[in-house]
């Protein structure tokens, strides 16, 4: 563990540009030891959030903090936040893969002992000392990525990080970034591949037109967004009428689609298990209908694309 994890506090966030409303009055919290997911349609805001939370463009109004303190007003901002920002690990493509976090290293007031040690993490040592240049497009990733663990940091804003990585480096990344979250850092990754998010993140924020849509987690956004669960019980009959007396509050619709078989919308597998538990109704079978994060978030902000049409 990485000590006390730091939230990300992004609070009534605004940004204009002359008259484009990038960002409005945006509020939420990212918090450590998962990974959250940055989701928005194209120019809803993402990068120029993540921008402001680093400082790099001065808010309208509002402010984003990093455990409480603005970006820059932190002492040593490499060892607490890291970031990527464009895929661009910003290497000159003559350079080798060692001598540009060498040099990064340096400006950044790091040791350079870590240099070795984020190669190896990366899987880059193999590749270290040839032109940057010359690196693959997951090579160059991973070179970004590098750089941003560079000052080992408990924060991180990754913006399309899986841009261009097959399948397997993805599985790679997932499996980076859910370790270093284990770890009690904190993550947001904004990705256009919502799939890819969906196996990766656990907490979604979704933002459309510089606006916030919904902060929640991955099964929560299901719900939200009328994701069924197929429930199969000897006892149907007794838990459609359960889960049909809270209906009036979760505005879930309970389906029959055989003797034992109900289609269950509104309700988590949790509080459909729970609720059949506290009837003392057996359950065999839990089955969430997935339609995928893609239309889930399709869904949510079907306003936009309705906008566009
Ligand atoms: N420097 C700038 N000057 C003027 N307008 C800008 C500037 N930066 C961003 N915008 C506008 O602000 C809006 C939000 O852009 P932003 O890049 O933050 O969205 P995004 O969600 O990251 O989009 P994408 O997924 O396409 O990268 C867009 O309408 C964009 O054109």
């Amino acid at each position: 563990m990485i000590g006390d994890g730091l939230r990300i506090d992004v609070r009534q966030l605004t940004k204009r540009f002359g008259s484009v409303t990038a960002v409005s009055d945006l509020t939420f919290s990212v918090a450590p030891g998962v990974v959250t997911g940055f989701l928005g349609p194209n120019g809803a805001g993402k990068t120029t959030t993540m921008r402001m939370i680093l400082g790099l463009v001065e808010p309208t109004a509002g402010v984003a903090t990093i455990g409480g303190t603005r970006y820059c007003d932190l002492p040593q901002p490499p060892v607490t936040v890291g970031a990527v920002l464009d895929g661009a690990s910003g290497a000159h493509p003559a350079c080798s893969g060692r001598d540009h976090l060498r040099i990064y290293a340096t400006m950044s007031r790091l040791p350079l002992h870590r240099v070795d040690a984020v190669l190896d993490q990366l899987r880059l040592t193999a590749f270290a000392d040839r032109p940057a240049g010359e690196y693959s497009t997951g090579m160059r990733q991973r070179l970004s990525l590098a750089t941003a663990l560079l000052g080992d940091p408990r924060v991180l804003l990754l913006d399309e990080p899986g841009n261009g990585l097959d399948p397997q480096g993805m599985a790679w990344l997932r499996d980076l970034l859910q370790g270093l979250a284990a770890e009690g850092r904190t993550i947001l990754v904004s990705s256009h591949v919502l799939s890819e998010i969906e196996q990766i993140a656990a907490d979604v924020v979704v933002i459309r037109d510089g606006q916030l849509v919904t902060p929640a987690s991955v099964a929560e956004l299901s719900i939200a967004a009328g994701a069924a669960v197929l429930v199969r019980s000897p006892e149907a009959e007794r838990l459609a009428h359960a889960l049909g007396a809270r209906t009036a509050l979760t505005g879930g619709v309970i389906e029959r689609k055989g003797v034992d078989l109900l289609r269950v919308t509104g309700f988590s597998t949790v509080a459909i298990a729970e609720l059949a538990a506290a009837h003392g109704l057996a359950v065999h079978e839990l089955t969430p209908e997935r339609s995928g994060l893609e239309q889930i978030f399709l869904t949510l902000t079907a306003h936009t694309e309705r906008a566009l049409s």
